[in-house]
């Protein structure tokens, strides 16, 4: 069985972080293992509390997966502060961890921070570059180039920004957009839509967390990088149309909508 690994924070009501990643790790039949970063009290209203895990606890599950159970593929999610970034950048790179894919979380859809200001400059000059690809939904874009993004032209101008200081693949996600839901992929200056018409669902809780999961999932069953996107965007739009509708606010996703 192929094995993918999950470095992120919690959601005890199970829609995103870790939970989600892992159910979809399920999902696409492949062995999940989860490192956690941060202990988050959220749930589908929004986050309350973060603990942070130290820096010492985060190289010890490192030590527990890796000379345990080699993972085929890593996705990075929730990694709030620079000093947990250089340890998993020192870790990943001891490790000589593959198919790392980072989802460069920032802001919960609800609104909650969830990447210290002084954490950014760790994440782009370190973390990033480690990755075969980054999926960073619309805010994040914006973040990492410093300027607003409202239209397609104005994410593939994005992309172009971001492949100057990083070489790996971009997919940037359009599911903030109102009418479409299509993202941009770009593997090499070439660029893909993968496109999708904007799915009427209000529970939208994980689905920058699934999407970079399934990716990760897809890359560890051996499928090229351009494959594994497209997959991962077919698999979070099935789970979307599956309209599970639970808890008080924006809900969680139907993981396994497709078994
Ligand atoms: N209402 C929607 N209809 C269809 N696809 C959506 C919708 N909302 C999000 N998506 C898709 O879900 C994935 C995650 O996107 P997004 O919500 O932008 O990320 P994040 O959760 O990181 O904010 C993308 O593939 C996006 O196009
Ligand atoms: C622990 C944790 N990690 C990431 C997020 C953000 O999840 P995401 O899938 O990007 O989108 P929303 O859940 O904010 O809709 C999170 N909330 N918690």
């Amino acid at each position: 069985m192929k094995t993918v690994l999950t470095i992120a924070g919690t959601d005890p009501t199970g829609g995103a972080g870790a939970q989600a990643d892992l159910k979809t790790f399920m999902a696409h039949k492949v062995y999940g293992m989860s490192i956690i970063t941060s202990l988050v009290a959220q749930n589908t209203l929004g986050v309350k509390d973060i603990m942070d895990v130290t820096p010492y606890f985060l190289e010890e599950q490192f030590q527990c997966v890796f000379e345990d159970i080699y993972p085929d593929a890593v996705k990075i999610g929730m990694v709030s502060q620079p000093e947990l970034i250089h340890k998993i950048v020192e870790q990943l790179k001891k490790y000589h961890a593959k198919n790392i894919v980072v989802d460069p979380v920032m802001v919960s859809t609800s609104g909650s921070r969830l990447l210290a200001d002084s954490a950014l400059e760790a994440l782009k000059s370190e973390l990033i570059p480690l990755s075969c690809i980054i999926t960073p939904n619309i805010p994040e874009t914006e973040v990492l180039v410093n300027h607003t993004i409202q239209s397609k032209e104005d994410m593939i101008q994005a992309a172009k920004e971001i492949q100057q200081w990083y070489q790996g693949a971009i997919l940037i996600k359009g599911g903030h957009f109102e009418k479409r839901a299509d993202d941009l992929l770009v593997i090499n200056n070439e660029v893909y839509w993968l496109e999708c018409e904007h799915i009427d669902n209000p529970n939208t809780h994980g689905t920058g967390c699934t999407l970079s999961s399934a990716i990760a999932s897809n890359l560890a069953l051996g499928y090229d990088l351009k494959t594994s996107v497209e997959k991962a965007k077919k698999y979070i739009t099935g789970a979307l149309k599956a309209n599970l509708n639970l808890g008080h606010g924006s809900g969680p996703l139907n993981h396994c909508w497709n078994l």
